[in-house]
């Protein structure tokens, strides 16, 4: 595989990405609360070590009723996933060098044959944060650029960045190396190391994909995927109204279910006696401790 520039080639190419960023405050337009269409920004997330076999059907059911996007899995659970939404349009979507990022390249190749023999149809890779932190950018590429041509489209390539670890400069030479790399989501964190995701992250990531499709020939936007502390549709909303098009949470049928609550209560808006209903207890298949 090419390494295409050197380092300090590269660098001088995402400084100029970096001098071109408008972050704008818009509110993006999004699905209406409690429709389908939000339902399918989801990716309903399992990635707990300790998960036994009946959470995965658990997950897997919920994700057919509630209709989401993808149930988002490690790597030795998805042809059991797949398995359970055979006949549904939903899709199994793996985790790949999980949760750090820095496993070695053969590491992640195996993962990624692992989870395309087993059906996956999208793969969450961790970057490996520290050699981009240290400006070893062709590294990064390389790593990339294989793992893109293991994983052809349309298998759907999602860049787990962990803005957690990263500066405003890092994140943007992160999204610059995903693009380049023919990636299709920059996705905010793992949810298992620091801060998820941020409404500013989200806002700075959605402003990188729009500056890198103007350098690309290919046309295709990258599209940005807000994941980590989702748990509220409050939550939900803000970082879909500040560019994310995907949403990787454990939280999805509360999210759900609190969407269509505000819906309810706006076509009829409860007595003084009715209560806000509480959030469900864990029979419900949550996964976030709270
Ligand atoms: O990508 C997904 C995250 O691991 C989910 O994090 P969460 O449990 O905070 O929703």
């Amino acid at each position: 595989m090419t390494t295409r520039y050197t380092n300090d080639e590269w660098a001088r190419i995402i400084a100029e990405v970096e001098e071109d960023i408008v972050v704008s405050q818009e509110t993006h337009p999004i699905p209406d609360i409690g429709s389908p269409a939000l339902a399918k920004t989801i990716d309903h997330t399992l990635l707990k070590l300790d998960a036994k076999a009946v959470q995965f059907d658990d997950l897997c059911a919920e994700a057919r009723v509630d209709g989401f996007a993808t149930v988002c899995v490690r790597p030795y659970v998805v042809a059991k996933c797949v398995s359970d939404l055979r006949g549904t349009d939903i899709k199994v979507a793996c985790v790949i060098g999980f949760h750090e990022g820095t496993y070695d390249l053969y590491h992640k190749m195996q993962e990624t044959k692992q989870a395309l023999a087993a059906g996956a149809a999208e793969l969450d890779i961790v970057l490996n944060y520290p050699e981009l932190k240290v400006g070893d950018y062709s590294s990064v590429y390389n790593e990339l650029a294989t793992l893109r041509q293991q994983a052809a489209h349309p298998v759907l390539l999602k860049l787990i960045i962990e803005t957690s670890q990263l500066d405003r400069s890092q994140i943007i030479a992160a999204c610059a190396m995903a693009a380049a790399a023919n990636f299709d989501f920059v996705k905010t964190s793992t949810g298992f190391n620091g801060q998820g995701a941020t409404v500013e992250n989200v806002r700075l990531m959605a402003a990188c994909c729009k500056r890198l499709v103007t350098g690309s020939s290919h046309g295709r936007r990258m599209q940005v995927k807000a994941s980590g502390g989702i748990k509220t549709i409050e939550d939900a909303t803000a970082m879909l109204e500040a560019g994310a098009t995907r949403l990787g949470t454990s939280s999805g049928v509360w999210i759900v279910k609190e969407g269509k609550q505000s819906v309810e209560r706006s076509l009829s808006p409860p007595s003084v006696h009715e209560r806000r209903p509480s959030r469900p207890g864990l029979s419900t298949r949550l996964y976030t401790s709270y």
